[in-house]
């Protein structure tokens, strides 16, 4: 049976750091975790046999777009903003959405800028809204045809 080591960027940062990722922001702002978040993508993108869940706003280095398509498969987990604004509602961890700006509209102002990033780099994409975790992690094994 296939068994792949899962890591995320943000926790690595975290783990490297002994911050949380708000800390992190608060410190050094978006640039200073930019380029944290660059370094961690590219030191796990060197390994093999790996899940790497990625931060949101990665794909906005041109380095790590490359690292991630020439190292990996690119899967992009699509949700509309709909379902962005209510499974972010509760959570005060993400700075970004923690300003006077209605989420939804830093939601569709990121998403403006980002999806295209997104569709250059995707292998494939799934939809998380209509199904459970559980239901879209199958539905990406199927897809690799493991
Ligand atoms: N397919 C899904 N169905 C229902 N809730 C989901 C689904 N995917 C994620 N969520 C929920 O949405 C929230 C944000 O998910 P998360 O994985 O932290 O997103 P990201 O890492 O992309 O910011 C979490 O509370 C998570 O449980
Ligand atoms: O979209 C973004 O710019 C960010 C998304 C977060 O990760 P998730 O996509 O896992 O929430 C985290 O990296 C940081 O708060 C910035």
């Amino acid at each position: 049976m296939l068994h792949l080591e899962f890591y995320d960027s943000d926790q690595e940062i975290e783990r490297r750091t002994g911050a949380d990722i708000a800390w992190v922001f608060d410190l050094e702002g978006e640039e200073g975790f930019r380029v944290r978040e660059e370094n961690v993508i590219q030191d796990l993108t060197e390994l093999q046999g790996i899940v790497l869940a990625t931060g949101g706003g990665s794909v906005l280095s041109k380095e790590t777009r490359n690292r991630l398509s020439a190292r990996g498969i690119v899967v992009y987990l699509e949700t509309p903003i709909e379902k962005q604004v209510a499974r972010t509602q509760r959570d005060k961890r993400r700075p970004l959405l923690q300003t006077e700006e209605a989420p939804r509209e830093v939601l569709e102002r990121l998403a403006a800028e980002r999806n295209p990033l997104y569709a250059e780099i995707a292998d494939f994409t799934v939809r998380t809204d209509e199904q459970s975790a559980r239901a879209v992690a199958s539905q990406i094994i199927d897809q690799l045809g493991f």
